[in-house]
């Protein structure tokens, strides 16, 4: 496998640019919950002081030791030098720095449990508004690889990178720290700080170049990524199983992942090496530097300059100054880097959805009178050059059952996809009871189309839930999830379920039970019917049915559909001839219409195609 090409690096600007995000970051993680955030901040800015406070403590506490050491001692026991008062000093400081210590780790347990609660709550919050975000998007825009590829960095964005919350908040407390530090530091020796810094920077400059890196990595890598989620579904997975095995598809699969996998792995540890082998030397930098000030403290305490308290408050200062500093460029520059990935999760949030409803939008026709016109209609669909139908016209009239028949590919689907509005014609235009189709309120447009696709999805929720996901507010309504599940034949199925309704469909979760094909089809069909629609559409209803049930499920269909416009998508003749009038689609384009009869007198596509299949019975 050919390695990857890397657009130039993102330059320093551009990363620094990403930090943007970071009020955004905020808003979200205030509305997940304002009161953990509060609760998170306060925690953070009482324990940032404390550093400072110890050991300024144990600074007084050795002053006070050596002091003692040099006045004439007491004489006698511990209660000698209890009653003199001479330990009343020491003994107070040795128990403040006791509740210190006491109040240090408090705070930190505490912080870390309320940055855990906080960060759930913020990983739910996030994933829920990528979900209603993804719920107004077209459908094109899901369909294109490149949103996919966002839409995948989003989520991750959402679920792996929580860190990025206690990171920052963790930061914020460091640089109070440092400050409470350096203010200690600078009362006695200022030069220390410089030294410090001038230390720390290569490290820093290191750092921002390796987490960019690793960005880009990431970054170039997500189609792979995707690749590698998708194959490891397919190798393990319920839906995948049977075929696997029957192919014997496993070692291809196993191949097929380490391959990939191999390779990310060989950049990662590439980067990963580089990466330790700089840091490593920066780091040596650093310790140079810190012992170079703690000789030149040593050396101004031995000339008297400095007590003894001072020289452990001062080296102790500078240690901890040091590791904060550290933790405060490198994490400053980590931040920057996740504030990157952050840039995918709101670039997700800004994207936009083009079908959309009017301003002013007009409701639905409640009944439909005239009906739906198709003018010139053409579709190209998003990045393929070829039009999938072109100068489509054709007429439903309302209340009447139309079959659209034509071969693989003629554009039957594409039909249906328009008319609910998951895409709009790239040319021509869709006339409903004489309006655009564009005039109307979406929801309601589609509210009131109720369409099964062949690929229906089987939701893996009990019986009544899948019935019930067609009118998702009467999910509840019992009477009318049976009512139409008796229509689409799908009671029968559900009696014979051990917990009926109840009944856990498909095998991912306990307790689930499978269906066969057909009996999947009618529990979709009955879906459809939770509707009050004023147009249903079934796209191949009756393809996995046997024959008994494709025609006692198409004459229920015929009734219930009494006074809707229906529109039945079939390759199976049986089916299509009982529909008013059948449309013939080539290519993109009505080439015929009329009834059964007309159309097998006329001698045409249609007669030809139903000859095909009828002498394969004979
Ligand atoms: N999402 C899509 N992106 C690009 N091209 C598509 C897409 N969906 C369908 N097409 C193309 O549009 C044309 C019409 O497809 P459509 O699904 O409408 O056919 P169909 O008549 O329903 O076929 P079938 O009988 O196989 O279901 C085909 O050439 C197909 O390759």
């Amino acid at each position: 496998m050919a390695a990857p090409v890397f657009p130039s690096s993102r330059s320093l600007r551009e990363r620094v640019g990403a930090l943007r995000h970071l009020p955004s970051l905020f808003r979200l993680v205030w509305q997940a919950s304002p009161a953990l955030t509060v609760g998170s901040l306060s925690l953070r800015l009482a324990r940032s002081v404390l550093p400072v406070m110890i050991l300024y403590v144990g600074k007084l506490i050795i002053d006070e030791v050596v002091g003692q050491t040099q006045l004439a001692s007491p004489g006698g026991g511990l209660s000698n030098w209890i009653e003199s008062g001479r330990l009343d000093f020491v003994g107070g400081l040795l128990v403040l720095e006791l509740a210190l210590a006491v109040l240090a780790d408090l705070l930190g347990r505490a912080s870390s449990l309320v940055d855990s609660l906080l960060s759930e709550r913020y990983s739910n919050f996030a994933s829920v508004r990528l979900m209603e975000h993804a719920a107004t998007l077209d459908l094109e825009q899901f369909e294109s690889s490149d949103q996919q590829d966002r839409l995948e960095r989003a989520r991750r964005q959402v679920t792996g990178r929580t860190t990025l919350l206690t990171q920052i908040l963790g930061q914020a407390q460091d640089v109070l720290t440092v400050l409470s530090l350096a203010a200690g530091l600078l009362a006695y020796a200022p030069w220390l700080i410089v030294l410090i810094v001038l230390a720390l920077l290569p490290a820093f400059v290191g750092e921002v170049h390796f987490n960019a890196q690793g960005y880009r990595l990431n970054y170039f890598r997500t189609p792979e990524r995707r690749q590698l989620d998708y194959i490891r579904y397919l190798g393990s997975s319920v839906e995948t199983a049977k075929e696997i095995k029957l192919f014997d598809l496993n070692s291809f699969l196993v191949h097929r992942f380490r391959s990939f996998a191999d390779h990310m792995y060989a950049d990662n540890r590439r980067l990963a090496i580089r990466r330790a082998a700089w840091g490593t030397f920066f780091a040596a930098l650093a310790s140079c530097a810190y012992y170079l000030a703690y000789a030149l403290i040593v050396w101004r305490t031995v000339r008297g300059e400095f007590s003894i308290g001072d020289l452990t408050f001062l080296s102790g200062s500078f240690l901890r100054l040091r590791g904060l500093l550290e933790g405060l460029l490198l994490g400053f520059s980590q931040i920057a880097g996740q504030a990157l990935y952050l840039e995918d999760l709101f670039s997700f949030f800004d994207v936009r959805p083009s079908i959309t409803s009017p301003p002013v939008p007009r409701s639905f026709p409640h009944p439909l009178e005239s009906g739906i016109v198709f003018e010139n209609v053409g579709l190209r669909y998003p990045d393929s050059d070829r039009w999938a139908v072109r100068h489509l016209n054709l007429t439903l009239t309302a209340g009447e059952v139309v079959a659209l028949v034509g071969e693989n590919g003629a554009g039957k689907t594409t039909l249906v996809k328009l008319l609910a509005r998951l895409y709009d014609p790239t040319e021509g235009r869709i006339l409903l009871d004489g309006n655009d189709l564009r005039e109307y309120d979406l929801a309601d447009l589609r509210r009131h189309i109720g369409v099964i696709f062949q690929d229906f999805v089987r939701f893996h929720f009990t019986a009544g839930e899948n019935i019930g996901a067609g009118r998702i507010e009467a999910t509840d309504d019992r009477s009318r999830i049976q009512q139409a599940a008796e229509r689409s034949l799908a009671d029968r199925i559900i009696q014979r379920l051990p917990r009926g309704y109840d009944q856990p469909l498909g095998k991912r979760f306990r307790d689930g039970t499978d269906l066969s094909g057909g009996e999947w089809q009618k529990i979709a069909i009955a879906r459809a019917y939770m509707r009050d629609a004023e147009v249903l559409i079934l796209d191949e209803p009756t393809a996995a049915l046997d024959a008994r049930s494709e025609y006692e499920v198409f004459q229920r269909f015929r009734d219930l559909s009494l006074g809707k416009t229906a529109i039945l998508i079939s390759h199976r003749f049986s089916t299509v001839r009982m529909a008013d009038r059948i449309l013939v689609l080539e290519n993109g384009q009505v080439v015929e219409a009329g009834s059964h009869e007309q159309l097998v007198a006329s001698g045409g596509r249609y007669a030809e195609l139903f000859e095909l299949q009828a002498s394969g019975y004979r």
